[in-house]
């Protein structure tokens, strides 16, 4: 379990370099066995978070606490025990050149101290484990970005960790690669019971594998909880934009392009309604033309999984007149259906 109390890093400060608050008063959970997200836009701070836990970075004030060991308490030897407690694995694989995939996975082992046969009989399963038993004399140049990251992954197990980094693993690969490795980190999780703790900018790798997931804008967490929760009712602004390309809310840059944000005479509401469980969506639009009344319109929609469970999103559009308006309030408010009005345009 990884815990964050009050954490506040700041970079600079001395000299002519500008004091920069960078993390804001983190505090958020890791649970054990969990895979947890963290997401955000670029320098929201992630990599910064992600670096105190292996005791990359100090912070400024405020605990980081790895199973229950305080990182910033421990001396130089404890950070090395801590390390080989922690796997990590990078956006550019960070393997080496000059050495194979064998020796790059058994690199952490060497620098452990471990002996030749000791490091042949956990390296070569854990080649396996990642599907390139074959590939074990391969270079890097001759591998995929995919296999490079299988390698990154196995290197990261060698030495057993309890928890697992990954920081924007699979930003350099292609969306098929991407799933391939997404697939398996959740086999590792599950199987070895790994927790994992991914940053990432990508809302579809957190949608796919992580059941937590914490949102950061600006060095502040805005919003955490269940991935399925925070997805399918995400209370802040950065989470409805980065969310607004995975769950099937995005409008034509059409209409997006003349939304107003109070109605205009005659004006139309848009608004997205989500609902959970495929069977939910053939009731959920007939029932909305009876109680709604016919003049409803469908723009997008989508039935998708957010962390092993189906969900479904429908931006509808219908006439912002008051009757209307109070006949779709009564509806919600009687079915719980979640919605959010995206505005109003013609
Ligand atoms: N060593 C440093 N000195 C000064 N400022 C830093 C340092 N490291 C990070 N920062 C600043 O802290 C902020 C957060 O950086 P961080 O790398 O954690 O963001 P991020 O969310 O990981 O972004 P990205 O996705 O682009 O990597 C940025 O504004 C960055 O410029």
């Amino acid at each position: 379990m990884v815990t964050f109390e009050n954490v506040i890093k700041r970079f600079g400060g001395t000299g002519n370099q500008p004091e920069f608050t960078a993390l804001d008063g983190v505090n958020m959970v890791a649970p054990r066995g969990a895979i947890t997200g963290i997401i955000g836009r670029s320098g929201a701070g992630k990599s910064t978070l992600i670096r105190l836990v292996n005791g990359l970075e100090k912070t400024t004030s405020g605990r980081v606490v790895v199973d229950g060991v305080d990182v910033g308490d421990l001396p130089e030897t404890g950070l090395r025990d801590l390390r080989r407690q922690v796997g990590m694995i990078f956006q550019h694989f960070n393997l080496l050149s000059s050495r194979t995939a064998f020796d790059n996975v058994s690199l952490p082992l060497e620098i452990a101290g471990m002996d030749r046969k000791t490091i042949r009989n956990r390296v070569a399963p854990l080649l396996d484990l990642v599907g390139l038993g074959d590939k074990s004399n391969r270079y890097p140049a001759e591998l995929s970005g995919g296999q490079k990251q299988r390698i990154g992954i196995a290197r990261a197990l060698a030495t057993e960790p309890k928890l697992l980094l990954s920081d924007e693993a699979t930003s350099a690969l292609d969306p098929e690669t991407t799933q391939s490795i997404l697939e398996l980190l959740k086999t590792i999780n599950r199987d070895l019971g790994l927790t994992v703790l991914l940053i990432t900018h990508e809302m579809e790798v957190v949608k796919t594998i992580a059941s937590q997931v914490a949102v950061i804008d600006k060095g502040k967490i805005v919003e955490n909880g269940s991935t399925f929760d925070v997805f399918t009712a995400p209370k802040h602004e950065t989470t409805r934009s980065l969310l607004s390309a995975v769950i099937g809310a995005k409008l034509p840059e059409w209409i997006s392009a003349d939304l107003k944000q109070a109605p205009a005479e005659g004006a139309r509401a848009l608004v997205r309604l989500v609902f959970f469980g495929e069977t939910a969506f053939q009731p959920l639009t007939a029932r909305l033309v009876a109680e709604i009344g016919p003049d409803v319109n469908i723009l997008a929609g989508a039935i998708d999984e957010i962390a092993g469970e189906p969900y479904g999103s429908l931006v509808v559009s219908y006439p912002a007149d008051p009757d209307t308006l109070r006949r779709a309030g009564d509806f919600y408010r009687q079915t719980g259906l979640y919605t959010e009005v995206l505005g109003y345009g013609a």
